[in-house]
């Protein structure tokens, strides 16, 4: 397996899903009334691609996205944006956990495939806490490449990941995408990859029906 390109997921594959829900989200809901008014011309431009009749009511129809974790490309884009605020200033540091980092820094292919926009995604690779001290690690140069649903579409297509491994250059059969998430593995599935699924402290119960490989543990990938 580990001459294997491999396709990641975030939450709850690489790092807790508590960390996505219970520190990023509730950062970004904090700072969406800032957001909302303060003019930035990024931001505008972004704001105006909500839909028509949200334009009256912007802070309470993003918080009801994000209260309903619905994967709206604006909203993941936004979220990097002030996300970007918390990593630069040391208030968040992303909690990789430690096989994971592992095996990222490995040295094989890695490609990350996130609802997280790509920007988000690079801050956490970013400013990942270091599991032995109090210090941040860079993991950026381990890894290829990123992938979100603005570049690839949704992660429950199968389309997308043709998307992807047409970008990467790829047959499907060379390809390991790990996931917690099943119907992402079913999308994936259908495209030719390789799946595993991730099973960590912290994810919802899996379906017991599919079948899918679990993997609780990377150091054996
Ligand atoms: C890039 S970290 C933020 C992750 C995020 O916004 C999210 O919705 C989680 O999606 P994933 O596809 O990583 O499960
Ligand atoms: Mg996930």
């Amino acid at each position: 397996m580990s001459s294997r390109v491999l396709l990641l997921d975030i939450e709850g594959t690489v790092c807790p899903i508590a960390f996505v829900k219970e520190v990023l989200f509730p950062f970004f809901s904090g700072k969406v009334p800032s957001l909302v008014s303060s003019g930035e011309p990024a931001v505008e431009e972004l704001l105006t691609q909500f839909p028509q009749d949200k334009q009256q009511c912007l802070q309470e129809y993003i918080l009801e996205l994000v209260d309903r974790d619905i994967k709206d490309p604006v909203l993941k884009q936004l979220q990097g944006h002030v996300w970007a605020q918390g990593y630069e200033q040391g208030e968040i540091k992303a909690p990789v956990y430690r096989d994971a980092i592992e095996l990222i820094r490995r040295g094989g292919e890695v490609y990350i495939y996130s609802s997280g926009s790509v920007k988000a995604q690079k801050l956490l690779f970013g400013h990942v806490a270091d599991p032995d001290s109090d210090r941040r690690l860079d993991l950026q140069p381990f890894i290829r490449g990123y992938f979100d649903i603005n570049t690839s579409g949704k992660k429950t297509e199968a389309e997308s990941y043709r998307r992807i491994l047409k970008d990467m250059g790829r047959e499907a059969r060379d390809v390991l995408f790990i996931s917690d998430n099943e119907l992402e593995l079913d999308a994936a599935s259908e495209a030719g990859l390789n799946t595993l699924l991730a099973v960590r402290p912290g994810n919802a119960p899996i379906s017991s029906n599919k079948g899918y490989e679990i993997v609780k543990d990377y150091s054996a990938l």
